[in-house]
């Protein structure tokens, strides 16, 4: 028993490998040498060892009734099927079309989920060619209602639980994983889902949308990805109290206990797995994220997407809008509603392309920002009360206790939500705004939907279409006068996919700012003339394999020239060499 499970492993990390793909298949090195041939790939260990109805259970090879007249004779599948071939892309109509009749978004959520475990290859098919559309559904919004409610629709698991039970076992516990040769994980506590605060264990619906993004945007095979979710309890009492909640029923660990459990959790998984192991560390609580991130940085591949991929895209955003609202990064002046992770994390790296533009030291153009939280307006004279993520920004400034003053006092340019709470740009606020800009740049980061600042309708009426809009999570298109308004996404997937790949094409080993400006710098770049002249400032999702080869292969030129990619030689042209090592979905033939 044990040399077949071994037997599948191992086959299961050759076949899922891309025939194009050099990052796949546990591949070490991608520029070949451990690449395997094409004849390993049509000969492929299906045939000895899953045929008949185990193929047909195994969601990596499932074709379901793509599985031609040859395959069904040679891997046992006569009168396990109709009789009818049909072509991928028939089964992506039908799918596409029976997902269309669900009214409800969870509903299409479930349909996609059950097809992501019962035929990969097609649910990764369905997600690129239909990204737009699909987006909202294996992502925010949807995804958040899906963690809420985690527990009644719980299947199958999706990716690893690491509780407080596995104290002392970790390692064990990622050996149980099916999969060997793991590129990224993304992995939360659950503690900060989207803006729906502690959703414990059930926070697991984001480490595998995150995931279904790595591998449909940005090109990682979906083999080579691990959602985890470490369960310390949940200060939830909602699902304390609720009978299907999946996850472990006490308050959240904290202080010794939490951290020796990261410790050991962080150790395990570069034993396990090398130091070339991507570790994403998704909504995780404030209190906890940034330390993690600063103890880890520098010994582990960690990146923050929250603190780190919100920045990257949020500057994007900025650096493209400039073309429309005019003037230099360093003459706008900016107010963030929030002032956590994403907030201070923004604030941070857009301070930093500003001081690299213009040589201002970075405490200088750090004065061009200000950010308001739960007690408003952070200044000087609150200085020793403020967690040491927020210090920084406390600039000079008489006491102000709300955002609609702090914005007749500061009057920001541009006015950025990032404060998990919905509807907090109201309309005094967002006239306020219009009253001395032109043309106010209004982003509104919060998710889900729900948790928005401000809709995109609110934006637009409000400053009378003149606004520059653009939200975490999507809004439809908005008339206002006859005129039609397209409001852009600004959200962190437009970065870590490509950003995700770019490590791993280089083999870096470290993240370091300057590849998150180089990220952000090649999604602006993407941004056409087409694009601006719809007032969008982001490049529609539609493009993004393209986006994220881009912006691989701007952080890897990044890495190499850092000293922190390990693989040698350097590609002449990263843009194609990303391209090439995507996965693609396409089926394979079992010959
Ligand atoms: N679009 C995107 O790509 C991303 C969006 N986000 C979204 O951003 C939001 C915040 O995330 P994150 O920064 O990690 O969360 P944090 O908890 O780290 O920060 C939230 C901040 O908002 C402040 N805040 C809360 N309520 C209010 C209020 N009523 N008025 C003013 N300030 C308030 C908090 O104040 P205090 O410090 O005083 O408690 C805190 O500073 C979430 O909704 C998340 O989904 C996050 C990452 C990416
Ligand atoms: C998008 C994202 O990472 C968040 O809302 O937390
Ligand atoms: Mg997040």
């Amino acid at each position: 028993m044990e040399s077949i499970m071994k037997g599948i492993r191992d086959g299961a990390s050759v076949l899922d490998m891309d025939p194009k793909s050099t990052v796949g298949g546990g591949v070490e090195d991608p520029y070949g040498e451990d690449r395997a041939t094409e004849d390993q790939l049509v000969t492929p260990w299906t045939i000895s060892i899953a045929s008949g109805s185990s193929l047909l259970r195994d969601p990596h090879h499932n074709k379901g009734l793509a599985f031609a007249e040859k395959e069904r004779d040679a891997h046992y599948l006569r009168g396990l099927l109709p009789p009818i071939v049909m072509s991928q892309e028939l089964q992506e109509k039908k799918l596409m079309n029976s997902i269309r009749q669900y009214q409800v978004p969870l509903q299409k959520y479930m349909a996609l989920m059950d097809l992501q475990e019962r035929n990969e290859r097609l649910f990764y098919k369905l997600l690129i060619d239909n990204v737009e559309e699909l987006l909202p559904v294996v992502y925010t919004p949807t995804v958040g209602e899906a963690c809420q409610k985690y527990g009644s629709i719980f299947r199958r698991p999706q990716g690893l639980y690491i509780s407080l039970k596995e104290k002392g076992k970790i390692l064990e516990v990622l050996k149980n994983w099916p999969e060997r040769s793991i590129q990224v994980i993304v992995v939360t506590d659950g503690e900060r889902i989207l803006g729906l605060g502690d959703l414990g264990c059930q926070g697991m619906g984001i480490p595998v949308g995150k995931l279904a993004l790595y591998t449909a945007l940005g090109g990682v095979r979906p083999s080579a990805c691990l959602p985890i979710t470490i369960d310390v309890g949940t200060n939830n009492e909602a699902l304390l109290n609720d009978e299907f909640y999946i996850g472990l029923r006490q308050k959240r660990a904290t202080g010794k206990e939490y951290a020796e459990l990261l410790e050991e959790f962080m150790s395990a998984v570069k034993q396990n797995y090398g130091e070339k192991i991507i570790i994403q560390f998704e909504d995780f609580a404030n209190h906890n994220a940034f330390d993690l991130l600063a103890k880890y940085g520098t010994s582990h591949l960690v990146f923050n997407d929250d603190i780190q991929g919100t920045a990257s895209v949020v500057l994007a955003g900025v650096v493209a809008a400039l073309k429309l609202i005019g003037g230099n990064l360093a003459e706008h002046t900016f107010l963030f509603l929030g002032a956590g992770e994403a907030g201070t994390g923004i604030a941070e790296l857009i301070a930093l392309e500003m001081s690299k533009q213009t040589k201002v030291p970075l405490e200088e153009t750090r004065k061009k920002i200000w950010l308001v939280d739960s007690k408003g307006l952070i200044v000087s004279s609150r200085k020793d009360s403020l967690q040491h993520f927020k210090k920084p920004w406390a600039h000079e400034h008489e006491p102000v206790n709300n955002l609609l003053d702090a914005v007749k006092a500061i009057k920001p340019t541009v006015l950025i939500g990032s404060s998990g709470v919905g509807r907090t740009f109201t309309k005094e606020v967002i006239e306020a705004v219009a009253s001395f800009n032109e043309k106010p740049l209004i982003l509104a980061l919060s998710n889900p939907t729900s948790q928005s600042e401000c809709t995109a309708e609110e934006a637009y009426n409000w400053t009378k279409g003149r606004a520059i809009f653009a939200s975490g999570s999507p809004f439809d298109p908005v008339e206002y006068n006859g005129k039609v308004f397209v409001p852009g996404q600004s959200n962190n997937a437009y970065i870590f996919p490509g950003f995700g790949l770019g490590l791993v094409i280089s083999g870096a080993i470290r993240v370091h700012d300057d590849m998150l400006l180089a990220a952000s710098e090649a999604l602006a770049n993407q941004v056409t003339q087409e694009n601006f002249d719809k007032g969008l400032i982001y490049p529609p999702f539609s493009n993004i394999r393209k986006i994220s080869a881009h912006i691989a292969a701007n952080v890897a030129a990044k890495a190499y020239e850092l000293g922190v990619a390990t693989r040698l030689p350097r590609p002449q042209n990263l843009v194609k060499y990303a391209e090439s090592c995507m996965y693609t979905p396409v089926y394979r033939n079992y010959r």
